[in-house]
Parts: structure tokens; C-alpha cells; sequence
């Protein structure tokens, strides 16, 4: 200070710029009692210059609330060298602590031997708050998108990713960070990132959300099935992008295919139920009609079944349901519908079958079955006959069930006049 007082920078031109300046400056002795601070010290402490110059900051912090404060002093006096660093300040005038970036150099005499400190501090509280809401936000989010049940993504219209969460990035077998900035095709294989891109593009064209039924079959030929919501995104100055949330739905969908085929199939057979049946037939009609396509349906019963089920027991009355049903499915197409509709009795719809044709086919049947040997735990083989009623449809016919009624009648004239045989109606 060269013999001056410290009132005398407040009068000068240095010192009105010192107090426009929009930062807390201050100078200090080797005591760490104050010997100068400009306008906005004295505003923070609320105090006048003169009840500062020659305190200490024990009167205007907390200091047992402000360790960089004292430590940071400290080392710019004891080693004289500047310091820089944040300092969490604990201000007795507001109650608060204030946070500062903070600038420190030490003063020298006309020695070179330290006099003192000079401070400039910056109030940084709110930008310091604010980098703490993000960075607790950033935590909150990438804690939620990393844990959560799907494979989250972002990916723009030039097809790279820009962002992906951990569970994509353990399906691609990568990490997240070589994911983001690559290609979708270069991370996935071509046909897979091809077929992905598809609902992509959809997206981009329409800006609109999609909500996409998606099946990839991986290199084991399995398949995996995935809902994906896909929500158009888009930020300014780049390009149009989206964010893709894709939810691995293989289980429920095999499940879901599981019923489906338990509540079609009858389980003793396996081979499909009445209700299946009557569905399938129906539809099966319809076509038929419109395309005025010829269609047959053979009905095939076994014949004294009782008495099998009487002489063998229940068992084997099963085995003889399983070993004729097994039969009947070896001569039939993809496009016929064979299924067990009662106890003992079959029915099989031929699409695009005529009746001429069909003869041969359930000739070949009765003879087939005829030829059957079942033997199990019991005393000697099974064998059995089966009678077969059938007819085509006819233009006359309004629904499936006249052809239904008069096949039924045609298994019953089989019946009726011997069994063991084949009645066309
Ligand atoms: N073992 C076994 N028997 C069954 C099953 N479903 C029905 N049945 C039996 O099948 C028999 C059918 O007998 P009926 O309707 O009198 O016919 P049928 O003895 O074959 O005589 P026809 O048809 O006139 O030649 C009954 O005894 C039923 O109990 C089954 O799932 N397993």
C-alpha cells in the first residue's frame, strides 16, 4: 500500500472501476485482516469500508463452514504463489453459503517479501446450482434409461445412432459409446438394419409416432419379437431424427402362440378341434363360394368303438385314437383341414377337392385304416375298421352346415349299411 491509506483507491479512478466491476475484490495483510474491499464486499457484508479495513474474516464468515477459504489464504501467503479454485462460503451477514470462483494472488513489499493478498472472487451460486440440477438430472435420467425393461435409441434420417442405452448395447454386443456416432448397418447385420430402417423411414415420412410389430430372426434362426414405438425427433440445425423404444415381447408372443394353439388343438390327437375346425370351415366355405372352387368334407368314424375301450380298456381305446389319428394326417395336404369334431369321430375339409377325387383318397383311407395293428400293455393286437360318409358342395348349399349335415348323414348311412365303408351323398 506504500504508506497510502486504503480509503485513497476508493477515491480514484482505479478504485471506481474496482467498484463497477461485477465481482467482489479485496486485498489482505499478512494477518488476514482486510486493507481493502470495493463496493460490492462491503454490500455482501452489508458493512461500511471502514468496519471492514483491519477485520479479519472471522467476522463476516463462518469460517468453520468455509474450509477453502482459510486454506486457499493460507497457501498464497505461506508458499506466495496464486491460487485458484472454488470456494464455499458460509456469509454470517445472509446466513448462506454463496459459492465463488476465486482468484488469489499474493502482494509483496518493496522486500519482495509477501505483504499480503489480493482476491478477486466471482459469485457463481446459480450457475452452480443449475450445473447441479443437470448434473442430477443426467444422473436421474441415464439411471432410468439403463435400467428400464427396453432398448432405447436414438438414430437420425442419415441412419446413425446418436444415442443408445445399455440394453442395446448389450444386444448388439458393443458398447454404448462404440455404438453412438456408426451406422445402423454397421453395427447390425445389413438385412436386419434394412428391415429396422423400413419403420424408420415411416417415421420420417409421416413425423408422426409409429407403434411397429417387429420380428428379427437372429443366427440361430430364432426369432425375436419386439414392439417398438418410434417418436419422430427433431432439434434445430440438425437432421431429423427419432427415438425408438423397443420392448423385447418374445416370451409373451410365444406364449401368446401357445394358447392359441392349446385352445385349437385337441390334446389327446394333437390334432385340431372341433372349435378350430368349424372356424377354419367356415371360412374355408366362403372362399370356396366366391371363387366357385369345388370343396369336399369326409367324415370318418371308427366303427364299435365301445367295444374297443370294453375288450382293451380305456388306455387303449386312447392308443387307437392316437395311432388312427397319425394315419389320417400321413395322406393329407398342407391345405386340408383334418380334426377330431367328437369321441370317435374325424373330419377332414379338402379345398379345391372334388368328389371323384376325394373317393380315391378316402378309399385309401378305409383301406389304410382296415390295415392298422395296435398292440400295448394288453392281451393281443387291436385291429379296427372305420366307416366314412362324404360329399362336395353344391351351389345350393347357403352355409357350411348343410354340407356339414349331409356328410353326417352320409357317415350314417356307412353305418347303417355295414360300416367298414365309404357313402357318398
Ligand atoms: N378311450 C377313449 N374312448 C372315448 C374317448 N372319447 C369317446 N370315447 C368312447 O367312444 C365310444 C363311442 O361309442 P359309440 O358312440 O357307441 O360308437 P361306436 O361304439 O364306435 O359304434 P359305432 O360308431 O356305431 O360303430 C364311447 O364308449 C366313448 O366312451 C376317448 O377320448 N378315449
Amino acid at each position: 500500500m506504500s504508506g497510502k491509506s486504503p480509503h485513497h483507491i476508493d477515491d480514484s479512478i482505479l478504485g471506481q472501476i474496482l467498484n463497477s466491476v461485477d465481482a467482489y475484490i479485496y486485498t489482505k495483510d499478512i494477518a488476514g485482516k482486510y486493507t481493502y474491499a470495493n463496493q460490492a464486499v462491503l454490500e455482501l457484508f452489508d458493512k461500511s469500508l471502514a468496519e471492514i479495513i483491519g477485520c479479519d474474516d472471522s467476522h463476516f464468515f463462518d469460517l468453520a463452514l468455509s474450509a477453502e477459504l482459510t486454506e486457499n489464504d493460507q497457501q498464497v501467503i505461506k508458499k506466495a504463489i496464486r491460487v485458484e479454485g472454488e470456494e464455499y462460503n458460509f456469509i454470517k451477514n445472509i446466513q448462506a453459503v454463496r459459492i465463488f470462483k476465486t482468484v488469489k494472488k499474493p502482494l509483496f513489499d518493496a522486500q519482495g517479501n509477501v505483504s499480503g493478498m489480493c482476491g478477486v472472487s466471482t459469485d457463481i451460486t446459480s450457475e452452480k446450482k443449475l450445473q447441479e440440477q443437470v448434473n442430477e438430472q443426467a444422473y436421474l435420467l441415464d439411471t432410468i434409461l439403463n435400467n428400464i425393461d427396453a432398448h432405447i435409441y436414438m438414430k437420425n434420417n442419415e441412419r446413425t445412432f446418436m444415442y443408445v442405452n445399455s440394453k442395446v448395447a448389450e444386444l448388439f454386443g458393443e458398447s454404448a459409446k462404440n455404438i453412438i456416432g456408426k451406422k445402423d448397418y454397421d453395427v447390425l447385420p445389413q438385412a436386419i438394419a434394412d428391415h429396422f430402417y423400413q419403420s424408420d423411414k415411416e417415421v420420417f415420412a409421416s413425423n408422426q409416432k409409429q407403434v411397429i410389430d417387429e420380428t428379427v430372426i437372429d443366427e440361430n434362426n430364432i426369432a425375436h419379437h419386439y414392439i417398438s414405438t418410434k417418436i419422430p425427433f427433431s432439434q434445430p440445425g440438425k437432421p431429423p431424427a427419432l427415438i425408438g423404444f423397443s420392448s423385447d415381447v418374445t416370451e409373451l408372443y410365444n406364449l401368446k402362440e401357445q394358447f392359441k394353439k392349446l385352445a385349437n388343438t385337441d390334446s389327446l390327437t394333437n390334432l385340431y378341434n372341433r372349435r378350430f375346425f368349424t372356424k377354419q370351415a367356415h371360412k374355408e366355405f366362403q372362399r370356396a363360394k366366391r371363387y366357385s372352387q369345388v370343396m369336399t368334407l369326409i367324415s370318418v368314424d371308427i366303427d364299435h368303438f365301445k367295444m374297443i375301450n370294453d375288450k382293451y380298456g380305456h388306455p387303449a381305446g386312447d392308443k387307437v385314437l392316437i395311432d388312427v389319428s397319425a394315419c389320417l394326417s400321413q395322406n393329407l395336404r398342407e391345405s386340408d383341414v383334418l380334426a377330431r369334431i367328437g369321441g370317435e369321430e374325424f373330419s377332414i375339409l379338402l379345398p379345391e377337392t372334388s368328389l371323384e377325387d376325394a373317393k380315391i383318397l378316402a378309399e385309401r383311407i378305409r383301406v389304410e385304416q382296415s390295415e392298422l395293428v395296435i398292440s400295448g400293455k394288453w392281451q393281443g393286437d387291436i385291429k379296427l375298421t372305420v366307416s366314412i360318409g362324404m360329399s362336395s358342395l353344391t351351389e345350393n348349399d347357403v352355409t357350411f352346415d348343410a354340407l356339414f349335415s349331409r356328410t353326417d348323414k352320409a357317415l350314417y348311412l356307412a353305418k347303417t349299411s355295414g360300416r367298414n365303408q365309404v357313402y357318398t351323398l
